[in-house]
């Protein structure tokens, strides 16, 4: 058996990547992932400049999970950009995802997109659309209208392949309208999701939040997130072009998930809690454990069984 993925004509050995903001800020971290038993990796979200991020402690492990709200703490575009083309240059068989956010709206989402069109990279880019829009509205990706204006106004000029890291969604209604927009873009994939936004987490001895930023609220991540991460994976799988390809994130800590995740129609898997809480070897037992998986039940590829989650009809 093999856990082979087949992702925008690349073969990649396996569908393990991080999730972008774990073990990705510099060039130490990206060359520890790339030397992994991770099958690709991504950068950290960058802004056009660096940025030091929210005081902490900004970034909590839970027992079932972690919080944060690190503030999109990078080193900014030109620095990932450098790395990349470096990499790209080293490493033309090993191609990786370069997160791109925007700390001031629209804007700097079309000025981080026209300088990555400018320069000499040229692989995958991950937009990350879980930013802040104009205040007084929702994040980028909770306002249909801006994100259908943005993509309209990116795919006018950029002419390289990308997708979109996507918050949750809870309401058909909202899979429904984002795979509308999505769908009218060349779009080579989306990834849900990004942390289920805005928890709180008390600390049960001092009766505190525990993180410093937000009065204590922050992105939710790890296992309390799962069933909400499988049902957009599988509720964007349903909805949008077979073009677009799913990453599915969210809640993997065991081949389970990873298996879980794959039968919902992800085709690259990230992992962010889990990786920050046991480090590098994750990508090791999460392999060793999805190959055990298919091989009980009696799978070559992760072909048969993509995407074919059954419903009780
Ligand atoms: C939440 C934002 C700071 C607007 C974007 C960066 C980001 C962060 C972060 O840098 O706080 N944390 C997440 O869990 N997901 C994200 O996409």
């Amino acid at each position: 058996a093999s856990l082979q993925a087949t992702f925008y004509g690349h073969t990649y050995e396996n569908p393990f990547m991080n999730a972008s903001g774990v073990h990705c800020m510099d060039t130490a971290e990206l060359d520890g992932l790339a030397t992994s038993a991770a099958g690709s990796f991504v950068t950290k979200s960058a802004t056009a400049e660096g940025r030091d991020g929210n005081p902490e402690p900004r970034y909590v492990n839970l027992e079932l999970g972690s919080i944060n709200s690190m503030g999109l703490p990078n080193l900014g575009l030109a620095y990932y950009l450098k790395d990349a083309i470096q990499r790209q240059t080293a490493h033309p068989d090993k191609p990786f995802f370069l997160s791109v956010a925007s700390y001031k709206g629209f804007d700097e989402y079309v000025a981080n997109m026209k300088a990555i069109q400018d320069s000499a990279y040229t692989g995958l880019v991950e937009l990350n659309l879980s930013c802040p829009n104009v205040p007084g509205k929702p994040q980028m990706a909770y306002d249909f209208e801006d994100t259908e204006k943005l993509l309209t106004e990116i795919f006018s000029f950029y002419t390289k392949p990308f997708g979109v890291k996507l918050p949750p969604y809870f309401d058909f209604m909202h899979f429904d309208k984002i795979a509308a927009v999505l769908n009218q873009f060349d779009l080579k994939f989306v990834n849900c999701i990004n942390s289920v936004g805005n928890g709180l987490y008390i600390d049960d001895e001092t009766d505190t939040v525990v993180i410093k930023p937000k009065g204590g609220f922050g992105g939710i991540g790890g296992e309390y997130v799962k069933p909400t991460a499988l049902a957009n994976v599988r509720a964007l799988r349903q909805r949008l072009n077979p073009t677009i390809d799913i990453i599915g994130t969210g809640g993997i800590l065991t081949g389970r998930d990873a298996y879980e995740h794959l039968l919902c129609g992800a085709s690259m898997l990230q992992v962010g809690t889990q990786l920050y809480k046991e480090g590098l070897g994750v990508f090791d037992r999460l392999n060793s454990e999805l190959l055990d998986i298919l091989v009980a039940k009696g799978y070559n590829t992760i072909a048969e069984f993509k995407g074919k989650l059954a419903t009780l009809d």
